[in-house]
């Protein structure tokens, strides 16, 4: 079958958007895998599908797999690419618009510069809802990782964050850790190693392992974990400006039991169809 697709990115984390509303689709993680593969298919970090609402309450469906054909349960930078794609594509007449992931409701919003802003929830950190193996609900726990013991805290965004704090990211072992931090068995759903340098108050450098695609140019979620961590150990204040490899994140948090409101680009790239047998 031939198959309808976009190619988008949120600061050079790549997505193929893929409508599913107005097209049949079902793939299996073989192709999404081949899909993702930046010599033989398309190439992205990930693959986002838009189905109709399931529920009364919400405008879209959103359904992410990581390039690695896995499915998970959320994206910051695809939730800034969503709403751009059902807009530009005349699926809907809304700038703020409802969406179903698997961990729950988001309220992505075109702004009139051209920026997008996301609700992205209330951030949870219970080690068992991470989900994270500990016996302990301290904020920062030490990890044994390549024979050393680092300093992670522990995040869900709707997807799991393991955040570390470096000197230096530029310097940081984001391969070498990053492969082994993603999974540690003490992350049995695996997670996204997250390397942040604290440049002063409201500022951080981000550099993310992400879970199924390894180190992208930069991770929405990554970064509201990381602004969440860095607040928590007392390093930062909301609102931060996170710097990625790939672009800036403007990121607000207001404290446990509020949400992270996430402001960034998105860019459809080109569109195009592919063959899927
Ligand atoms: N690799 C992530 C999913 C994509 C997240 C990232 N691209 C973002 O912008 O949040 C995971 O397995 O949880």
């Amino acid at each position: 079958m031939l198959l309808r697709f976009t190619k988008m990115h949120g600061l050079g984390n790549d997505f193929i958007v893929i409508d599913a509303i107005r097209q049949s689709v079902h793939l299996t993680p073989e192709q999404v895998r081949h899909l993702a593969d930046r010599h033989f298919g398309i190439g992205c970090d990930q693959l986002l599908v838009v189905e109709e609402a399931s529920r009364p309450d919400v405008d879209f469906r959103y359904r992410i797999f990581n390039a690695d054909g896995g499915e998970v349960e959320q994206c910051g930078n695809g939730a800034r690419c969503f709403v751009r794609f059902v807009h530009e594509q005349g699926l809907t007449a809304k700038r703020r618009i409802r969406v179903e992931t698997r961990s729950g409701i988001i309220a992505p919003q075109l702004e009139d510069d051209g920026l997008v802003t996301v609700d992205m929830g209330v951030p949870v950190l219970e080690p068992a809802r991470v989900p994270f193996v500990s016996d302990s609900d301290a904020i920062v726990q030490p990890l044994d990782v390549g024979g050393e013991t680092i300093a992670i805290t522990a995040v869900s965004m709707g997807n799991p964050h393991a955040v570390q704090v470096v000197a230096d990211v530029d310097a940081a072992p984001v391969a070498a850790h990053g492969a082994l931090i993603e999974r540690h068995p003490r992350f049995p759903a695996r997670v996204n190693a997250g390397f942040v340098q604290v440049v002063d108050a409201h500022r951080i450098r981000l550099r993310v392992f992400e879970r199924g695609a390894g180190e992208t140019l930069a991770c929405g979620t990554g970064a509201c974990a990381a602004v969440v961590a860095v607040i928590l150990c007392e390093l930062a204040q909301s609102p931060v400006r996170v710097e990625t490899r790939g672009g800036e994140l403007d990121i607000a948090w207001g404290g446990p039991g509020q949400p992270v409101l996430m402001t960034g680009p998105a860019v459809t790239v080109f569109a195009g169809e592919i063959a899927v047998d």
